[in-house]
């Protein structure tokens, strides 16, 4: 499966998605995880023991009352403490007092636990997504669409999260229904064992509805991508739509998306709310049936029934929490799935990280070549048997009809895409896929699109060179033609540039990327149509400056514009994927 598909789900069963999910949390913090759950089971079984505690609590009033004493705790109690112990009430009330605060401390410390795991998990999964994404290859990435990498990373690591809470809430609930079928087997074994029959029926006839919330959670993995899609093409090309009036189109499709989506969730909303209607009216009959039967059939002391049903009734809005919770997983756990693929085909197609990878010559001192070099999109070859030689510390222009492969081998000088046949060879050592992040420490690339961060002028010089000072900033920008117009900003260097750079033209915008490009000094420089936003006399004054750093470091301008080519050494013209002629600037 590529990246482009990888964000359809494959249809994991709900235990499969539940137990990888659990095995994540627990790689995240095994001690976390056990300390959470070890808390979890003292705090229930504390919780137990001051229900259990409402017993002699009964047994003594209904004594003082003159009624039936019971026999149970007591009978449990008499091999520790002697025949002759006798329950006094102010010795009940202060062991109740004392076990509900050690319970309310287990519970404290169990959300503590708990929280910082859920933020834990949440954390770990972003930052192993992102880093996955960017580790991966230009050429698999550059494949994925943008809006749905962006909605894995906030969209569905938000419905992750939710999933992670319900999966702890089960557990607890799990915990607590264990803790209090084993406090109400101490009561009366009969009567739990038709209350856990009757809970086991009424929990498999909801099953279907289950099966409804699994559907609904892929369906809704699917709408909420669409969404996301829609927005980002939209606000990604507002102006063109504007000035289009196309904004009717987006409104229809999101509309659409979401009133489809509103659909399911009416549906889903239905059958889940009957099977809520259905568990409490079965559970009022199951109180009356029990009360009946344990009076009835089994003749049980008033006191007992009343810490019974005491024991039920808490039990039962755990029960149908412990539903509940389960949905809410089942809705949410495809997220954490398409995750899972999405950084899997990440890893599968990942970049030697730059650490570990074997070192690209050192900068560029005699030439690169082009050795009869292929490379095509699919089907579609973008650079036909391609060779050429681009000579160390001189200017070489590309040039040639759009569509005729200037980027793609621009894309290939950088080690971005990897020649499918063919060799580079940079002075003669032939470049690899693991010489890629560090021959690109050597490369300033200059693209068609300037790329602006919304931060000031400062920090988006300095994504290039980061230890570069306030001189050094100065000095590029002076070479770019651009010192003049950031003098005049009103906080100079530190004036922010607005969302992508919009606060600046397209010209000043295109100076700023070339500044950040020289201030790397790189041993090559690559000018994808760098000069295309700027007026003849910033273009002559770039040329100048390009000049100039000839003999310094090797250029490489990819351009249509003949000023800019009248400054090459070299001329290498390209139609179709091929060379069609090389010649002298
Ligand atoms: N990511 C891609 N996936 C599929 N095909 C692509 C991709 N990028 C480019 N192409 C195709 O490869 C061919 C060469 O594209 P390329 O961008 O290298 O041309 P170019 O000479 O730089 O064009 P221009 O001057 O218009 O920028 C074109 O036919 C283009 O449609």
């Amino acid at each position: 499966m590529t990246l482009a598909d990888s964000s359809i789900t494959t249809g994991l069963k709900t235990w499969q998605r539940c137990r990888a999910l659990a095995a994540y949390v627990l790689s995240v913090s095994r001690k976390r995880s056990i300390l959470s759950v070890v808390f979890l089971i003292l705090g229930s079984f504390s919780e137990g023991v001051s229900l259990l505690l409402l017993l002699p609590l009964l047994q003594f009033i209904s004594a003082q009352g003159g009624g039936t004493v019971l026999d149970l705790p007591t009978g449990l109690l008499a091999p520790v403490l002697g025949a002759s112990f006798q329950i006094e009430l102010w010795l009940i009330l202060v062991v109740f007092v004392a076990v509900v605060t050690i319970g309310a401390l287990f519970a404290r410390f169990k959300n503590i636990y708990m929280s910082a795991l859920l933020v834990d998990t949440v954390n770990r999964l972003r930052i192993d997504l992102f880093a996955s994404i960017s580790r991966a290859r230009w050429s698999a990435v550059a494949r994925k669409r943008t809006a749905d990498l962006d909605h894995v990373l906030t969209g569905d690591i938000d419905r992750v999260q939710t999933a992670t809470a319900s999966l702890f809430l089960l557990i607890q609930n799990g915990v607590f229904l264990c803790a209090y079928m084993l406090l109400s087997l101490m009561i009366s074994w009969q009567m739990t064992a038709i209350a856990a029959v009757a809970g086991a029926l009424v929990f498999v006839a909801l099953r279907p509805i289950r099966k409804q919330g699994a559907i609904f959670g892929d369906k809704l993995t699917t709408e909420r991508q669409r969404q996301y899609r829609t927005i980002s093409d939209f606000l990604a090309g507002l102006k063109v739509t504007k000035s289009f009036n196309a904004e009717p189109r987006y409104i229809a499709e999101l509309n659409g998306t979401l009133e489809r989506m509103r659909g399911d969730l009416m549906r889903y909303t239905r059958i889940n709310s009957l099977g809520t209607t259905l568990f409490q009216i079965l559970s009022a009959v199951m109180v009356c049936l029990f009360i009946y039967v344990a009076y009835a059939v089994y003749a049980m002391p008033f006191s007992r029934i009343i810490v019974l049903l005491v024991i039920f009734m808490r039990l039962s809005p755990r029960f149908t929490g412990t539903q509940d919770h389960l949905q809410n997983a089942i809705i949410n756990l495809p997220a954490f799935e398409t995750m899972q693929r999405v950084k899997a085909d990440c890893d599968a197609a990942v970049e030697i990280p730059q650490a570990a990878a074997t070192p690209a010559p050192a900068g560029l001192k005699h030439s690169l070549d082009f050795e009869t070099v292929s490379f095509a999109y699919g089907d579609h070859l973008a650079v036909d048997a391609v060779s050429f030689s681009l000579p160390a510390k001189q200017i070489t222009a590309i040039v040639g009809p759009s569509g005729g492969g200037k980027s793609t081998m621009a894309d290939l000088v950088m080690g971005l895409l990897m020649p499918d046949s063919g060799r580079i060879l940079i002075d003669g050592v032939a470049l690899e896929a693991a010489h890629g992040p560090s021959w690109r420490t050597h490369i300033a690339y200059v693209p068609q699109e300037t790329y602006l961060l919304s931060a000031t002028v400062a920090e988006n010089l300095k994504i290039a060179a980061p230890h570069a000072t306030v001189d050094d900033m100065w000095q590029a920008l002076r070479q770019a033609q651009a010192a003049a117009f950031i003098e005049r900003l009103p906080q100079r260097l530190d004036t922010p540039v607005g969302d992508g750079g919009i606060k600046l033209s397209g010209g000043e915008r295109q100076r700023v990327a070339l500044a950040r490009a020289l201030l790397r000094q790189p041993a090559l420089l690559i000018l994808d149509e760098s000069t295309s936003a700027l007026d003849r006399e910033n273009t002559q004054g770039i040329l100048s400056t390009i000049d100039a750093l000839r003999g310094q470091m090797t250029v490489l301008l990819i351009t249509h514009n003949p000023v800019v080519v009248e400054c090459a050494d070299k001329v290498i013209t390209v139609e179709g994927g091929r060379v069609l002629s090389h010649g002298v600037g």
